[in-house]
């Protein structure tokens, strides 16, 4: 299993108590598989996101990336995990204003430590991989705000990641273009075999993801952490990295 949220529970501080965003949630994304995710206004969709995407540490329960326990990393490791096997894909694509689409790319190789001669092909063939081939040499204010979306997707698998998650991605968009970028995440995921996570409101699309998943009041329901492990391709996989990681076993039981 690519990307395993085990039995995690998120508080925040909420006066002299605190509120729980998160609560018993689990979730198994296997490679090359689309779980969207839905629920209303503050059920915990984007907590559940920051926890994947090890931005937020959870008070109890496990995050495996790729076989790796990230509860069990320290700041560094987590920021070099982050590089190495996470995309995140943000609502607003806060592309640098002064860079090309091609360089909006590059410049994720050189922060990741990678810059070699390849990364100008790739950061073209990805262009080309989002209907952008013939955008590489412009500017974000020479790109519509579609356009400027799928750049920022390509941007996030410019390190090969093995997860990938993506905030509300059409939020900004007509239903045509949102239905394009929604089509063009899941052609990626299976080309790329990423397991991706979508968070989104726009339900008019759900049926071409692999799995939808409820979030409502901090408890997710549907996103397959119910099923028996043995029945989830490469499920035997996240359990070796699990117990690897001497972390137990990597069934997930948050999600009833
Ligand atoms: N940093 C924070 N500090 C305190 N409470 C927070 C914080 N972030 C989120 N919350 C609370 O946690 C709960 C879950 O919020 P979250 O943003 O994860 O929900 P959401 O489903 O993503 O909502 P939306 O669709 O509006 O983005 C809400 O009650 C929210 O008010």
């Amino acid at each position: 299993m690519t990307l395993l949220v085990h039995d995690v529970t998120l508080t925040y501080p909420d006066g002299e108590s605190r509120l729980t965003a998160l609560d018993a949630v689990g979730l198994e994304v296997p490679a090359g598989t689309l779980t969207a995710v839905i629920g209303p206004s503050g059920s915990g969709k984007s907590s559940l996101l920051a926890v994947a995407a090890t931005l937020v540490t959870p008070d109890s329960g496990r995050v495996v990336v790729a076989g790796e326990d990230t509860t069990r990393l320290g700041p560094a490791e987590k920021s070099a995990l982050r590089r190495e096997k996470i995309g995140i894909v943000f609502q607003q694509p806060n592309l640098l204003a002064s860079l090309t689409a091609a360089e909006q790319l590059q410049v994720m190789a050189h922060v990741a430590g990678r810059p070699t001669k390849a990364v100008r092909g790739r950061a073209l063939e990805l262009l080309d991989a989002v209907g952008l081939a013939d955008k590489a040499d412009k500017r974000p204010h020479q790109l519509s705000g579609g356009q400027r979306q799928r750049i920022n997707i390509a941007r996030a698998l410019m390190n090969e990641p093995a997860v990938l998650l993506v905030d509300e991605p059409t939020s900004a968009l007509d239903h045509e273009r949102g239905a394009a970028v929604l089509d063009l995440l899941v052609t990626l995921t299976r080309e790329r075999s990423t397991a991706t996570v979508l968070v989104t409101h726009d339900h008019a699309h759900l049926e071409r993801m692999d799995r939808t998943a409820t979030m409502a009041d901090g408890r997710l329901t549907g996103a397959g952490a119910d099923a028996p492990a043995d029945t989830v391709p490469g499920a035997q996989d996240a359990a070796g990295g699990a117990q690897r990681a001497g972390a137990g076993t990597a069934r997930a039981e948050g999600a009833r």
